[in-house]
């Protein structure tokens, strides 16, 4: 969902000591990181871009639609037309693509190959649909859910955050049913960790991507 807004985690952050630290995970592999809209994925994973500024980057994605006031090609999409992005997915170039609102997003195979070239470890922040995509692709990753600690907790933090109208947050109510069902197959994520103390998540997710791979 952060293709609909990249979340602000300013109100949060305060919480926690600015350590900017340099050690790197020995498992290199992307991590994908999903949940219900206003879990606290951008918020969680903002604090570990924010504290390991050289190892984690979030995937960029390509998308139709034109650029926004202070977007930027390459940095918060990259921006192409729907003929590219066809001409894309048709060569298997995506390890994931949706559409919403009628234009196309998707997580080219390149991108993440020219992130991971540059030493950093590429964080996907995908829905249920896409991670089943990424699934089905072969690609090597690791795969994270982020629950919250009740639905009205949800509810309350979508509301909370003020970006969303009423009919958004319904609409993003009855998809965190959907991303809440699919947390329930055993073995579709590698770590589930519900965000209800956020220092305490934020610690489970560092541990679990810290984590030496086996
Ligand atoms: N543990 C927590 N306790 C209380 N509030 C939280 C916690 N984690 C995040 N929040 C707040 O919840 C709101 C939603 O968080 P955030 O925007 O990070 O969610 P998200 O899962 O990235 O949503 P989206 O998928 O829509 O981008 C924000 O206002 C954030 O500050």
């Amino acid at each position: 969902m952060r293709r609909l807004l990249f979340s602000s985690f300013a109100s949060v952050r305060s919480r926690f000591a600015y350590t900017m630290a340099s050690e790197r995970p020995t498992d290199t592999r992307p991590i994908v990181i999903s949940g219900p809209s206003g879990v606290g994925k951008g918020t969680l994973y903002g604090l570990l871009f924010q504290r390991y500024p050289d190892v984690f980057t979030l995937s960029v994605s390509h998308t139709t639609r034109g650029p926004r006031p202070g977007e930027s090609d390459g940095v918060h999409y990259h921006f192409v037309t729907k003929e590219a992005f066809q001409a894309l997915k048709e060569q298997g170039g995506f390890v994931e693509s949706a559409q919403f609102g009628g234009n196309f997003y998707g997580t080219s195979k390149a991108t993440i190959q020219e992130q991971t070239a540059k030493n950093k470890i590429v964080v996907l922040d995908i829905e249920v649909e896409g991670v089943k995509q990424v699934k089905a692709s072969g690609f090597d990753a690791r795969y994270v859910f982020i629950a919250p600690p009740s639905e009205e907790a949800l509810e309350s933090r979508l509301r909370g955050r003020g970006t969303e109208s009423e009919e958004s947050v319904q609409k993003r109510l009855k998809q965190a049913k959907i991303e809440l069902d699919a947390s329930k197959i055993v073995g579709f994520h590698d770590k589930i960790i519900v965000n209800d103390d956020l220092e305490t998540a934020y610690n489970e997710l560092k541990e679990f991507v810290f984590k030496p791979s086996q």
